[in-house]
């Protein structure tokens, strides 16, 4: 979900693992000369997704050893759900709605899908109803973790029970 810290702990994991780390959202602000908002406005939310799913498919075929931090939407367009699992070790960092409305309140404007709302609460409302189509996606990553503990030490433990399991 957007607010989640994917990109914040994803640079963090990178740095941990010694991986280049990438962003699919600055990939993409990369590849169009132009911020998600622009992208959003102008050509709207499909355009955005087919770009999404291009850039993310580019990206892995250059670079198959990284960090990637995704966007929230990513994973529900375009099989790009299929081609992470298929490619990668994909992580779910599940934070409840509350806490993605304190992170998010003052800085939805620059995500388009929660911008212009009124209020805390009509945000608390998108995001509600947002994670409940989303959640069958995001429940298919074999990796999770809870906030408040997204941690690079609870990710690291996470990663070294589910090798020994493997
Ligand atoms: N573990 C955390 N605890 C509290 N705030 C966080 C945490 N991780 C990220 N944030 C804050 O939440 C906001 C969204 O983080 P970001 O990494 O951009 O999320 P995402 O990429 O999932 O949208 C930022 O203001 C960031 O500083
Ligand atoms: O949830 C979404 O659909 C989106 C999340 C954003 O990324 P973050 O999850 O990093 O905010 C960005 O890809 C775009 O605004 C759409
Ligand atoms: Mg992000």
């Amino acid at each position: 979900m957007p607010g989640a810290g994917k990109t914040t702990l994803g640079r963090a994991l990178a740095t941990a693992f010694e991986l280049p780390f990438r962003d699919l959202d600055e990939e993409i602000v990369r590849s169009e000369g132009r911020s998600v908002a622009d992208v959003f406005q102008a050509d709207g939310e499909e355009y955005f997704r087919r770009r999404e799913a291009e850039v993310l498919r580019v990206l892995l075929a250059q670079q198959p050893r990284l960090v990637l931090a995704t966007g929230g939407g990513t994973p529900c367009f375009h099989n790009n759900l299929e081609l992470l699992l298929e490619t990668g070790l994909t992580l779910y960092l599940a934070v409840p709605v509350p806490e993605l409305v304190r992170r998010l309140q003052h800085a939805a404007a620059a995500r388009p899908l929660l911008a212009r709302l009124p209020d805390a609460a009509a945000l608390e409302a998108r995001l509600s109803e947002t994670l409940a189509y989303r959640q069958r996606f995001y429940d298919r990553a074999p990796l999770r973790c809870a906030a408040p503990t997204c941690t690079v030490e609870a990710v690291q433990h996470l990663l070294a029970t589910y090798q020994a399991s493997a």
